[in-house]
């Protein structure tokens, strides 16, 4: 089986190509000003120019106003609109309505109690991120690079709309991440950089053999 794979955090035109490169299937743009990985209107507008059709260009927001989802979407050609912040599932339908684009929640999940708001979201949202919780404090709400325990989706019956993995995902670790979830989809930010925002090619090419069927 196939394992889809997205490559968040993109800021380098180098790191796109060697992410397209490896055969990412989606690539995401950070705009969150506090991120190491954040990228202004005309940076992502030139990073999304480069991608070739068939690769989804995300954007990754955080609780954004509509006047600077109206700014971006006009700046920036992407396909997908990602929300990691505390969008609740009607501010979830009330984007998705208003730009024509599928919309991506991302949930953190530190325990199975976690789990339960899920199927609100699945009504609504186009595809789901299953992710780490951040911890308590932390700067950003998501890119942290750590991990939740994925015991807890062993055997679950899925959600009613596609989902990907994340959170402390590495080109050591994804095989086991996929083999214990049955994620079909998955997204990497910190595990394939060398520095915060700044994907390294080899990473990013051993994470996608990880996933490779033969491996
Ligand atoms: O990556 C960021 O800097 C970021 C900032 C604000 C909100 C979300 C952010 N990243 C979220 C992602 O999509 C990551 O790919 C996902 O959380 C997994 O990250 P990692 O654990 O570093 O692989």
């Amino acid at each position: 089986m196939t394992i889809a794979f997205k490559v968040c955090g993109l800021t380098r035109p180098q790191d796109v190509s060697a992410a397209v490169q490896s055969g990412a299937r989606y690539v995401g743009f950070v705009f969150f000003p506090k991120s190491p990985r954040n990228v202004t209107l005309e940076q992502a507008r030139a990073l999304a120019l480069a991608v070739p059709s068939g690769v989804a260009k995300v954007a990754l927001t955080v609780d954004a106003e509509d006047a600077d989802l109206d700014a971006l979407v006009a700046a920036v050609p992407v396909d997908m609109v990602q929300l990691h912040g505390h969008e609740s599932p009607d501010r979830v339908a009330e984007v998705r309505a208003r730009y024509g684009l599928p919309v991506m929640k991302a949930l953190g999940i530190a325990s199975a109690a976690d789990l339960a708001r899920i199927d609100s979201y699945a009504e609504v949202a186009d595809q789901l991120l299953i992710d780490a919780k951040p911890p308590e404090g932390a700067d950003l709400p998501g890119g942290n690079g750590l991990a939740f325990d994925w015991r807890l989706l062993a055997g679950r019956k899925y959600w009613t709309k596609p989902w990907m993995l994340a959170g402390g995902l590495t080109p050591g670790n994804v095989a086991e991440a996929v083999r214990l979830t049955g994620a079909r989809q998955v997204d990497v930010s910190s595990g394939v950089e060398s520095a915060p925002g700044l994907k390294d090619a080899g990473r990013m090419a051993a994470f996608a053999k990880a996933l490779a069927p033969s491996n």
